[in-house]
């Protein structure tokens, strides 16, 4: 669904009516297709890469780094059927009459999808996203501003320094071993977020 919000100088912005519903999924193992070959598409499959996702690209052209982290290039047009057994699906084409086609066929079959030019069209939206190890921030603006969601993620990549990746590991190490060693590990966490706050 989406609605209308007028920004200052009378420009105006779709987005989405109701708040998106912010989760973290698994989808090691799970075959997630992209259709479309370029940037856009480059920057989403990156990411389900590192999840552990089975990415498949279809496209007529595909950009080598893309093709490099896909297990599966279908190098070609996108027609009906590329979705099948899909887990999530991307529309990520230069061309808006395939994006709705990919758009409707995830429909038909009940797939989740996004919809790289026309979000109002998919089901869900890529948040910009900060990591540091497990840790992760998830940045949305629901669509309303991609470059604000961007900017907020490099604002907080400063703040939040490589030591978070390690005091997350021992973090999840001490909560194995029990409460005690859970506990004697706040000082330094108090002290990490402290200096957040400068
Ligand atoms: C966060 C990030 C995640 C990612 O993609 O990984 C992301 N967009 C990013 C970058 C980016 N997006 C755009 C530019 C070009 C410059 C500019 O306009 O600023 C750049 C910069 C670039 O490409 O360099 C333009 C743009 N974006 C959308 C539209 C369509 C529309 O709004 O109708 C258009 C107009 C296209 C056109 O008309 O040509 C739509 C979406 N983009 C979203 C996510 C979702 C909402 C996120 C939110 O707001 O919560 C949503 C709704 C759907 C989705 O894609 O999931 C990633 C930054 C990652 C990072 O750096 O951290
Ligand atoms: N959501 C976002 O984050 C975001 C950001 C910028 C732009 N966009 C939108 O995403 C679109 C794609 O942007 P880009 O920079 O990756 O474009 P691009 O021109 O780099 O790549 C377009 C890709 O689409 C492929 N393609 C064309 N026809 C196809 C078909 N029939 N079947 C399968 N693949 C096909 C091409 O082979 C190419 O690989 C843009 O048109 C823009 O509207 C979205």
């Amino acid at each position: 669904m989406l609605d209308s919000v007028l920004l200052p100088g009378g420009l105006e912005r779709r987005v989405m009516a109701a708040p998106l519903y912010p989760l973290f999924m698994d989808l090691e193992g799970r075959r997630c297709v992209v259709v479309g070959g370029g940037k856009v598409a480059l920057r989403k499959a990156r990411r389900l890469a590192e999840s552990g996702a089975r990415v498949v690209v279809v496209a007529p052209e595909v950009l080598p780094e893309l093709a490099g982290l896909a297990h599966e290039v279908v190098e070609r047009p996108y027609r009906r059927g590329d979705l099948d057994g899909a887990s999530l699906v991307f529309a990520a084409t230069n061309k808006r009459a395939v994006n709705a086609a990919v758009a409707e066929e995830a429909r038909d079959r009940r797939i989740p999808a996004n919809v790289a030019d026309a979000p109002g069209e998919g089901d869900f939206a890529v948040p910009s996203v900060l990591r540091r190890g497990a840790l992760q921030v998830a940045i949305s603006t629901g669509g309303a501003s991609p470059a604000l969601a961007r900017r907020v993620r490099r604002e907080l990549e400063e703040r939040f320094g490589p030591e978070w990746t390690g005091l997350v590991g021992e973090l999840s190490e001490a909560r194995k071993s029990g409460r005690r060693a859970e506990s004697e590990l706040e000082g330094v966490v108090d002290r990490c977020l402290s200096q957040l706050q400068e």
